[in-house]
């Protein structure tokens, strides 16, 4: 592939999940309100996982009544699904204006049903006007907003269009505009992540992840920047704890950049900082990590997976698709996930982070061993019961090998 080959849509994908990163940490901020204090903030001890330990839920239980439960319930929707539509509508508008609305197909996750109705309206005054204060920030991020405030009509105009259903041929983008919904609402890990398939390969993926920080590494020689030829380069042991993790298939590179917005001592332009799989191959040492809720994937299935391969750490559960960002700067070997049967895994799950760990040096196929196949639509179709995502080949054949024994001696 050509050097310059998709540097613009690149560049540009990269901005926008920056802004969008900063428009979903604002909104998470006002729906966990003051209720965190920073002794709540937990850091792992090997700094790879910054999660908040308390949860909105048991904020909510302590003192509420059942009436002031049900609204503040209904308050945690309400901000989850208006933080979705507006990064939608944020990206959509940012992507049909660089390049033209007639050029750009978009297959994203939102539709407009819900907010189109008139009892919606409230709602959609809120998206709005997130839209409006984050596309006003735009210039920040080298990018071109509006000339004026965007009406009601043109921001859902923004969100219908990204209807596409992708397919075999042409540019396709793909945005799961908030993925790791229940993470948000628990002020937990989320990530913003918008891929480009050109005829059924993903070319560009990029990962903005609020929650995550970027490995800290004091002796990082390979710091550069792609998106700007100006770069600040603060002090490493400054680093915010948000990223956007960022590839271009066919590079072999994959890298990482900490988030701007808010109080971060970070400005556009941004310096980036290579990431590269764990070196590790010796299941013993290797952590798997998998979805936190039980109703997403097979926990027994992969615990038996991982024993039998002889993984001794207990799993890392982790939200959204900061799990792919987790592989791919070795904070973790492997991820495992094994929906329920019927369940139909969508591209935008997992377009982005499969490229960003496959150009990091690692391997993502489903469970059988083949690689996914973006081309079919908004579904991974013929998924082979699930995703394994490793930092190396000798993992993956063994998982791989694993999973065909239990199968053969679970249908002996
Ligand atoms: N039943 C079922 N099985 C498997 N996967 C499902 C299922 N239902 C939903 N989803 C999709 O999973 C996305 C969230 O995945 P996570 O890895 O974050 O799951 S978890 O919350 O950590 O358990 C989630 O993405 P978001 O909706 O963007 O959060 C869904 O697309
Ligand atoms: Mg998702
Ligand atoms: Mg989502
Ligand atoms: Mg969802």
């Amino acid at each position: 592939m050509e050097k310059e080959k998709y540097s613009d849509e690149l560049n540009v994908a990269v901005r926008v999940v920056h802004m969008a990163c900063g428009l979903c940490q604002k909104v998470q901020k006002g729906l966990l309100g003051n209720a965190l204090d920073d002794d709540e903030v937990k850091s792992k001890d090997d700094d790879s996982l910054v999660t908040i330990a308390v949860t909105l839920t048991v904020v909510v239980y302590a003192g509420a009544s059942n009436v002031g439960l049900v609204s503040t319930i209904q308050l945690v929707c309400g901000h989850t699904i208006y933080c979705d539509w507006s990064v939608q509508a944020t990206v959509s508008w940012i992507l049909s204006n660089t390049f033209g609305s007639e050029n750009v197909s978009i297959v994203a996750e939102e539709d407009v049903q819900t907010l189109s109705k008139p009892e919606s309206a409230g709602l959609l005054g809120k998206v709005v006007s997130t839209v409006n204060e984050c596309l006003a920030q735009a210039s920040r991020y080298g990018l071109k907003g509006p000339d004026k405030t965007l009406g009601p009509s043109e921001i859902l105009e923004a969100i219908s269009r990204c209807n596409s259903n992708g397919g075999p041929l042409g540019r396709h983008w793909v945005l799961d505009p908030v993925d790791g919904t229940l993470g948000f609402v628990r002020g937990g890990q989320y990530a913003v992540a918008l891929a480009l398939i050109d005829n059924a390969e993903v070319v560009v993926g990029v990962l903005g992840c609020p929650n995550y920080h970027m490995k800290r590494d004091r002796h990082n020689k390979q710091q550069q920047n792609h998106i700007s030829s100006e770069v600040s380069v603060p002090s490493p042991d400054m680093l915010e704890e948000g990223c956007v993790m960022y590839s271009k298939k066919g590079t072999g590179e994959a890298w990482v950049q900490p988030t701007v917005y808010g109080d971060s001592i970070y400005e556009w332009p941004n310096f980036a900082k290579q990431v590269r799989v764990s070196p590790i191959v010796d299941p013993a040492l290797a952590t798997f990590c998998e979805p936190v809720e039980r109703a997403n994937s097979n926990h027994s299935f992969a615990a038996g997976l991982a024993s039998s391969v002889g993984l001794r750490n207990k799993p890392l559960r982790v939200y959204s698709m900061v799990k792919y960002a987790a592989i791919a700067q070795g904070d973790a070997e492997i991820f495992m996930k094994f929906a329920r049967a019927g369940y139909k895994e969508k591209i935008w799950d997992h377009a982005a982070g499969v490229l960003i760990v496959q150009e990091a040096g690692g391997v993502v196929t489903d469970a059988g061993g083949r690689s996914l196949d973006f081309s079919k639509g908004i579904y991974l179709e013929s998924l082979d019961r699930g995703i394994v995502a490793c930092s190396g080949t000798k993992l993956h054949e063994k998982l791989i090998g694993a999973v065909y024994a239990s199968w053969e001696s679970s249908s002996l």
